[in-house]
C-alpha cells in the first residue's frame, strides 16, 4: 500500500469530476491510499508536486486536468510547460502519471475523461503506481 497524491487543476469541474473518479478507482483497486490537492490551473501542477514530493509525505503523484485550445498561443504554453514540469520531476525519479489532457474541444475531453470510455485518469493513475514499483526493485 503506498499513498497517492492526485494534483487536480481545476479547470473544467465535469472533466476532472470524470477524471479523478477514474484515478481514485485505478489507485484504490491497486489498494493504495489517495488524497487529492487542488491548484488553480496546470501550470502549477508541477509546482505543486514538487512542493508535496519535498514533503515526504507522498509516495506518488498523478497530475490531473484539462487544457482545451483557445484562440491564442496560450494552449501552447500551458500544454507544453505543464508537461515539461512534469517531465523534469520525473526525471528527478518522482513517481509521475500524466493526466493532463490537451484537447481541441470539450467532445474530445469527454470521451477521454470518462472512467466507461478513454479512461485518462485511471491511465495515468496506472502509469505513476507502475512507476513506483519500479522505483523500489532499484531499492529506491
Ligand atoms: N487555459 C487553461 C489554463 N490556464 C491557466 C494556467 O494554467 C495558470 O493557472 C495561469 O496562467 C496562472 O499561472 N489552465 C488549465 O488547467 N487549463 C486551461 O485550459
Ligand atoms: C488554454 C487556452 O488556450 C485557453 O484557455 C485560452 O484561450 P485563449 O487563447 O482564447 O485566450
Amino acid at each position: 500500500m503506498a499513498k497517492f497524491l492526485i494534483v487536480e487543476a481545476r479547470f473544467y469541474d465535469h472533466l476532472n469530476d470524470l477524471l479523478i473518479e477514474g484515478a481514485t478507482a485505478a489507485l484504490e483497486d491497486e489498494g493504495h491510499r489517495v488524497e487529492i490537492l487542488t491548484v488553480p490551473g496546470a501550470l502549477e501542477i508541477p509546482g505543486a508536486i514538487a512542493m508535496a514530493a519535498e514533503s515526504g509525505r507522498y509516495d506518488g503523484f498523478v497530475a490531473i486536468g484539462v487544457v482545451i485550445r483557445g484562440e491564442t498561443y496560450h494552449f501552447e504554453v500551458v500544454s507544453n510547460e505543464s508537461a515539461r514540469g512534469i517531465m523534469a520531476l520525473t526525471m528527478d525519479g518522482i513517481a509521475i502519471g500524466n493526466g493532463i489532457l490537451t484537447v481541441e474541444n470539450e467532445a474530445q475531453a469527454l470521451v477521454r475523461a470518462d472512467p466507461k470510455q478513454s479512461d485518462k485518469g485511471g491511465g495515468a493513475a496506472r502509469a505513476a503506481a507502475r512507476m513506483l514499483q519500479i522505483a523500489s526493485s532499484f531499492g529506491d
